[in-house]
């Protein structure tokens, strides 16, 4: 299959969507991160829109990218002016972007009611703004918005639309299914159908109200179409854009098709983490292709079956696209989780060490209790070695006492928290203050082992999350509290259950603080 061209619009349809925004800065970088994984065109934005989207064509300029060409988006003129009066179409030309796209109706519909003006009137603007952009521009792009929909209510008429662009001398027409609720069998339909009305190269454009965006892109390329505009993790207006992560992958490993090579798409995961975090978003865990959960397995069925043969239950090798197998550890597991956990982490187990199904059994009677090891591979790891004997006591808590207190009704409460630890025969006995009675408590045993242990000045809390496990007991039922710990080498998660919130969160404080000293131990980090 031929060169398909990859259009990404994460920075102008992206930011359509409901909590996207990226300062100027953000926008560049990204597009150094688009342009070294080899996407072909940037979409930066609307210059016509606001100054942030003019500062960012201005900055680009200054940028040296290895490959991408940058586009500038904007609509047809207005009506009742001329292409040359017509302030966003003078603003795409200063943009001085190596490719402009400018979308315009091709729904009757669209055109009585949005645009107010009649049919014929809107054949012109779509014709002079392109020639007049086409004239000034080194590549004009025309984005026929709800091409699909257009199709279906009057096919004359989205056709006679497709026509003036081509005779406006756009370089490609993208086929748009705005409103995103077009089926995989009617974009192959139609697109066959405007393939025997225009010559010029075509293009397509889907968003995911109907959850058939990337699948609308597929049909489309495998119908001929040579450009596909997409965004990074799918972000966009609604429900979003085609995902690029996905139609990636989708292209080159199960189409065939060129479009990056494999050394980009082996950065695909690094790129959607990477816009996650400009984005200011937590990763979506179960993305394909590139998400923590797309190769992660859990039932003991699987795991046993992709140690025989990772393609057993994998659709395609998750290092293609920068990601890697991971076996989780839940009561779904049989021995072959426990022994590629053990294995992960550098422990010798047979499958038929009793100690193996020691583990499991503990597992599942955890699990039935309320512990949950999917986000607590640090609580698994320990609870492993407890097993195995290999778990050393660094510390041990005599007792603890967290004090919340509120003096009066408008003074925020005060939380206090007292602790005692034996290290080695000394007793040390410490208080601390804190945001919360888990904050207190946090501080108040680091500040009792950071005289022994100063290592433990490194960590710092990720995240904390409280689950409230079913039981039907209201204040009584089981709390699960996981936590994410970290330091300047990685991150660890460890989970505690109790009716007791304190408890809980005291138990998965302390498998975290235990962890941290058992690894550096390990790897012979300095106290
Ligand atoms: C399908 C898409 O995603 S298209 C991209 C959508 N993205 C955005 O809208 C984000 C950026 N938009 C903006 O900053 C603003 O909407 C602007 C600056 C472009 C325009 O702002 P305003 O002039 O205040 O217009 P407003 O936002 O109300 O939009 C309606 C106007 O757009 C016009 N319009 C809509 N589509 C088109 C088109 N294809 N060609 C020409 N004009 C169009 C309408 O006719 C209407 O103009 P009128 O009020 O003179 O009749
Ligand atoms: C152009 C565009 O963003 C759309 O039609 O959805």
């Amino acid at each position: 299959m031929s060169l398909v061209k990859l259009y990404d619009t994460t920075l102008r349809d992206g930011t359509q969507a409901e909590d996207i925004s990226f300062l100027v800065e953000d926008k560049i970088r990204i597009a150094h991160k688009l342009d070294e994984c080899g996407i072909h065109y940037i979409e930066g934005g609307w210059p016509g829109s606001n100054p942030k989207d003019v500062t960012f064509f201005k900055d680009i300029k200054k940028e040296k990218l290895s490959q991408a060409k940058i586009a500038a988006f904007g609509s047809t003129r207005r009506a009742k002016i001329t292409p040359d009066k017509d302030q966003n179409l003078r603003t795409l030309v200063a943009s001085e972007a190596d490719a402009v796209t400018i979308f315009g109706k091709s729904w009757d519909f669209q055109v009585h009611e949005a645009l107010r003006i009649p049919l014929e009137e809107n054949l012109e603007l779509i014709f002079d703004s392109i020639e007049y952009l086409k004239a000034r521009m080194p590549e004009v792009f025309y984005d026929a918005e709800h091409f699909f929909d257009g199709y279906k209510s009057n096919p004359e008429y989205a056709l006679k639309t497709l026509k003036a662009a081509e005779q406006g001398g756009a370089a490609c027409i993208i086929l748009c299914d705005t409103n995103g609720g077009t089926m995989p069998y009617e974009v192959a339909a139609i697109v066959e159908k405007v393939k025997a009305t225009v010559s010029v190269p075509l293009g397509i454009h889907t968003h995911n109200d109907g959850e058939c965006a990337v699948a609308n892109s597929i049909v489309a390329v495998q119908s001929g179409i040579v450009q596909v505009q997409g965004t990074i993790n799918g972000f966009g207006e609604r429900c979003g854009n085609a995902n690029l992560c996905s139609i990636i992958p989708a292209l080159k490993v199960k189409m065939g098709a060129q479009c990056v090579s494999d050394a980009q798409m082996r950065q695909l995961r690094e790129l959607s983490r990477y816009v996650y975090e400009l984005a200011n978003l937590a990763p979506n865990k179960h993305q394909p292709y590139v998400g923590n959960s797309a190769f992660a397995h859990k039932g003991g069925v699987h795991v046993s079956a992709i140690q025989r043969h990772p393609e057993t239950y994998e659709h395609m090798r998750p290092e293609l696209v920068g990601n890697t197998t991971r076996v989780l550890v839940s009561d779904l597991s049989g021995r072959a989780n426990i022994l590629a956990k053990a294995t992960e982490f550098n422990i010798n187990l047979d499958s038929k060490d009793p100690v193996t199904l020691e583990i499991l059994e503990d597992i599942k009677a955890m699990e039935n209790r309320g512990y949950q090891f999917e986000g607590a591979e640090a609580s698994f790891e320990l609870l492993m070695k407890r097993a195995l004997g290999t778990h050393r006591k660094f510390f041990q808590v005599v007792g603890f006492r967290v004090i919340d207190e509120k003096r009066h009704e408008d003074e925020q409460p005060l939380s206090e928290a007292t602790i005692m630890v034996k290290v080695g025969g000394k007793i040390e006995h410490t208080a601390a203050d804190g945001t919360g009675p888990v904050n207190a408590l946090d501080n108040a045993l680091r500040k009792a082992l950071e005289k022994f242990y100063p290592k433990l000045k490194d960590v710092k809390l990720h995240d904390y999350k409280v689950r409230v496990l079913p039981a039907g007991q209201g204040t009584a039922s089981s709390i699960r509290v996981l936590i994410e710990s970290g330091d300047k080498e990685s991150r660890w998660g460890t989970v505690g259950v109790s009716s007791n919130v304190i408890e809980a969160s005291y138990q998965a404080l302390i498998d975290s603080i235990e962890y941290k000293l058992h690894r550096d131990e390990e790897t012979g980090a300095k106290k």
